[in-house]
């Protein structure tokens, strides 16, 4: 909580301490102590009891800024500071909330003596904000390009922009350009297209699916090498929401969906700062290079993801009842699944920002470097199991979805490993219902769920038997034929919170 701690427990390091009042409230003079984490006010009246005591983490804050009195005879000097606190009732699952105060300083009988005071606490307070936890790494104030999918989730993602995210944005002093996509692909063609360096981030507002447009869009640049260090950032606005629900567990908050999860994913946005992100490199049959941050799926979880398109306008709610249509007339497929475990000797040499392309020439490709071609068997130590399968999942982040915490191993989206989860024909129904149910918490690990099986992996390789079924990379859908792939640990970068940025 950002509030209402004792002032019994106020530190030593005391930066700055005068007198103001709080507007609009009943004019009674605060005592205000800023030190290095926190901004302290402590009531002056003698009716005023310990529970008038509060503080604020500078950490929560995104904004304060001083400013003179609308009425020319006011001598005041006003700042008005602004925090996003996790806050939540009693027992309640807590989220980044809004708070204002706005603080008077009549110290003087000079207007502009007061006004300096003012901003001398907005300044510092501003500065003091910034140093909090590890340094940003983006300039101060940042510009983003914001890609937003009207048609993302219920198609409410334009409304909620302007509502949540554009006063947050304007607040936190971040210059922003809006880009609303028209169709598919367009936001692909926009990262492929443009000067890079006109931005310091790229904000992506929707589901996954316009992330994974947008980071196939920079491997597909002639430079994709340094194309792909552009620093992301996500804004749920889709149904499924997986990224922004894995960035948000990252960043060490409690998991929400909705308008708290967006406004969670904006506070990351302003105070994050950028973390490596791991990048799927993945080869069809067809020789078609595919880039993935989040998950490949055949089977259950594919066929719920797409089939349940239907539903869309139900939200998130569409993957419950696409679940529940699905396991009533159960699908089984008939495969191979390899993968080089992560425990493997062999790791991935691009590793964390290494050289991953086969020369230093800008134009050369990623080279997979564990992979052999798909028409030839796979290394002798890679594991091959060949089965009926209900399911396969491939995953490098947290959650499937806003809820779906299905790798709750993974702690941050640079780990370098992939999460391979495949359940095989003999699983039971009530088995399924169990782990999609336990899944919504992240315990369906520890249940011991029998003919499902975890490993992590630094590659794998899926040969379906029959080309009938459904594939999804990062749900977006896909020929169901054979495809490989490896990780590249820390190829790209996402804003996050909690962790050390970047090197
Ligand atoms: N203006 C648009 N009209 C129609 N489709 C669009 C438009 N802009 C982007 N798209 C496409 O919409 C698809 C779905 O978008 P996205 O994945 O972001 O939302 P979602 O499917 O609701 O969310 P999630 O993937 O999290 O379930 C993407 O494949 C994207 O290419």
């Amino acid at each position: 909580m950002g509030e209402a701690h004792d002032f019994a427990s106020v530190p030593t390091d005391v930066l700055l301490c005068d007198t103001f009042s709080q507007v609009p409230e009943d004019g009674n003079s605060l005592s205000l102590l800023l030190t290095r984490s926190q901004l302290f006010s402590q009531s002056l009246s003698a009716a005023s009891s310990g529970s008038s005591r509060t503080s604020f983490q500078l950490s929560d804050c995104i904004s304060c800024r001083a400013f003179r009195g609308k009425d020319p005879k006011d001598i005041g000097g006003y700042f008005k500071v602004i925090f996003y606190p996790l806050r939540g009732m009693l027992g309640a699952t807590s989220y980044r909330q809004r708070i204002t105060r706005t603080f008077r300083t009549e110290a003087s009988r000079d207007r502009e003596h007061n006004f300096n005071l003012a901003k001398t606490w907005a300044q510092k307070i501003c500065q003091l904000s910034y140093e909090q936890g590890p340094p940003r790494l983006l300039p101060s104030p940042p510009r983003f390009l914001v890609l937003l999918n009207p048609r993302g989730g219920t198609g409410k993602a334009l409304t909620l922009f302007e509502t949540h995210v554009m006063p947050m944005l304007t607040e936190a002093n971040a210059h922003f350009t809006l880009f609303v996509t028209e169709r598919p692909n367009q936001a692909r063609e926009v990262v492929q297209e443009q000067d890079l360096s006109t931005w310091d981030a790229i904000v992506v507002m929707s589901g996954d699916g316009l992330m994974f447009e947008v980071i196939n869009g920079l491997m597909e640049r002639p430079d994709w090498a340094k194309a792909i260090k552009k620093i992301l950032s996500i804004l749920p606005g889709g149904s499924g929401n997986a990224l922004a629900a894995s960035i948000n567990h990252y960043s060490g908050h409690q998991q929400v969906t909705g308008t708290k999860l967006l406004t969670n994913c904006a506070f990351i946005l302003c105070k994050g700062h950028p973390v490596p992100l791991d990048i799927v490199s993945l080869t069809t049959s067809s020789q078609q290079r595919i880039f993935s941050f989040l998950s490949l799926a055949w089977g259950f979880i594919s066929d719920v993801d797409i089939e349940s398109e239907k539903y869309r306008f139900m939200g998130y709610a569409r993957f419950s009842i696409g679940t529940f249509v699905r396991l009533t007339a159960l699908r089984t497929y008939r495969g191979r699944l390899s993968y080089l475990p992560a425990s493997s000797e062999e790791k991935d040499t691009t590793c964390n920002g290494g050289s991953s392309s086969s020369d230093s020439k800008e134009t050369q490709i990623l080279v997979d470097s564990l992979l052999v071609p798909l028409d030839q068997p796979v290394p002798s130590h890679w594991h091959t199991v060949e089965d009926q399968f209900v399911l396969v999942l491939a995953l490098y982040q947290s959650h499937l979805g806003a809820e779906h915490f299905t790798a709750p191993m993974i702690k941050g989206p640079g780990e370098g490993n992939i999460h391979l989860f495949y359940a095989t024909s003999r699983i039971s129904r009530k088995s399924l219902i169990k782990l999609f149910m336990a899944m919504e918490k992240g315990t369906h690990l520890d249940q011991e769920i029998p003919h499902l099986f975890h490993v992590p992996v630094q590659a794998f390789r899926i040969e379906p038997s029959e080309s009938s079924g459904i594939m999804t990379v990062d749900g977006e859908v896909i020929d169901c034929s054979p495809i490989q792939g490896q990780i590249h640990c820390g190829l790209g970068n996402v804003i996050s919170m909690g962790q050390g940025p970047h090197q």
